[in-house]
């Protein structure tokens, strides 16, 4: 049986948004922001050029979908009118599954609060 890898890429990117969750004054429903970090991991055997992907592939692609976030309203982007970390996992992997088919885990995290959701594929 051929070894499987599973390789990782990182990407940040800061953003706004509010949650429409709990009582009229809850903070979670006034607009505030969070420095984010998504991380896209891909599953596989190692291709003929030595890698499962290239990782430089990887880094492009997830850092497009960071940048149309990135210093924006969350909540204005189409999947992402309630933008938990759960729904921006969904969000990353929807977009990156197309180009690669190997992912199997997307990690969203706010690593200034301590908050990490990880979706496994
Ligand atoms: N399961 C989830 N629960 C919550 C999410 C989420 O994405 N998934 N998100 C939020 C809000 O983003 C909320 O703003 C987070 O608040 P908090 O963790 O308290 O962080 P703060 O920025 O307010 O920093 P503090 O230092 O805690 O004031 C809530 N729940
Ligand atoms: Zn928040």
């Amino acid at each position: 049986m051929k070894p499987v890898f599973e390789i990782t890429k990182a990407a940040y990117f800061d953003a706004a948004h509010y949650i429409e969750q709990g009582p009229a004054d809850h903070r979670y429903r006034k607009l505030h922001g969070h420095s984010f970090k998504v991380e896209a991991s891909v599953k596989g055997e190692m291709a003929p050029a030595g890698w499962v992907a290239d990782l430089d592939s990887l880094d492009a692609a997830l850092k497009a979908v960071a940048a149309e976030l990135d210093h924006g309203l969350l909540n204005d982007k189409p999947g992402l009118e309630t933008p938990t970390l759960e729904r921006l996992c969904l969000y990353f992997a929807e977009r990156l599954k197309v180009q690669f088919p190997g992912l199997s885990r997307v990690e969203l995290s706010r690593p200034t609060i301590g908050e990490r959701c990880v979706l496994a594929l």
